[in-house]
């Protein structure tokens, strides 16, 4: 089940008159959404990539502080009810949130702040913060997006069966969201990304 937490409804973006501003990349999981960050934030350092606190267990090569923070479900629920998230979810068994103080901080001080994140908490994003630019990435088929999340070689099949079956949910709502780019060819996509942010 996927729950979200309400957040406060003043945009950042409305607290400051910097160009601060959040971005929201999201699409299901395997279709490289990760890859495409890494590659975004070689390219520009100037972006803050918000690194997300999750209750999942680390993959092999995964740093906390890096990747994500690795934290206990009950720990998260202490967070959680202190109001430290800006969003929420729960994903795939796991628990997965967007550090609400880290963020707003930025954003204030005219930083573009991405979020990579699934779709319940790019939606809650989306109503609370209107001015946030969000960016749904697609897989080229259900085929190429199932060999990508075999390809990365790090999950149980229940978790990958439980990722398709949730990809095919959250494909359907790719229109909510203000751009659709398809993570085809790796560079064309990146190529896509950086149109749509700086134009
Ligand atoms: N354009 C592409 N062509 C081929 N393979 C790709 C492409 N983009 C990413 N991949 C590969 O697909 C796999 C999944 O990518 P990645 O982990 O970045 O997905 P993700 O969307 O971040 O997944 P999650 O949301 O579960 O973290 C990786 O092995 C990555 O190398
Ligand atoms: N709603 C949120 N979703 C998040 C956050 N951080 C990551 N994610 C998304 O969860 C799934 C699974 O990630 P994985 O690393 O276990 O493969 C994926 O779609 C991520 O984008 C978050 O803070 N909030």
């Amino acid at each position: 089940m996927i729950k979200v937490l309400p957040i406060q409804s003043d945009a950042p973006t409305k607290k400051s008159s910097s160009p601060g501003r959040l971005i929201v990349l999201t699409g299901p999981s395997g279709v490289g959404k990760g890859t495409l960050m890494q590659e975004l934030l070689k390219r520009h350092p100037e972006l803050y990539y918000s690194v997300s606190v999750t209750t999942r267990s680390p993959r092999p090569g995964e740093i906390n502080g890096e990747n994500y923070y690795f934290i206990s479900r009950t720990k998260f629920e202490q967070l959680l009810a202190q109001g430290e998230f800006l969003e929420w979810a729960e994903f795939a068994g796991n628990y997965y949130g967007t550090p609400r103080e880290a963020v707003l901080n930025q954003v204030h001080s005219g930083k573009l702040v991405v979020l990579e994140i699934e779709l319940q908490g790019a939606r809650q994003i989306r109503s609370e913060f209107p001015k946030a630019l969000s960016i749904f990435i697609l897989p080229p088929s259900m085929n190429e997006l199932e060999s990508r999340i075999r390809g990365r070689a790090q999950d149980s099949e229940e978790a990958i069966a439980r990722r398709l079956c949730r990809a095919e949910e959250e494909i359907q709502a790719a229109e909510e969201f203000d751009v659709q780019i398809v993570n085809d060819d790796l560079e064309n996509a990146l190529n896509a990304i950086e149109a749509v942010l700086f134009g």
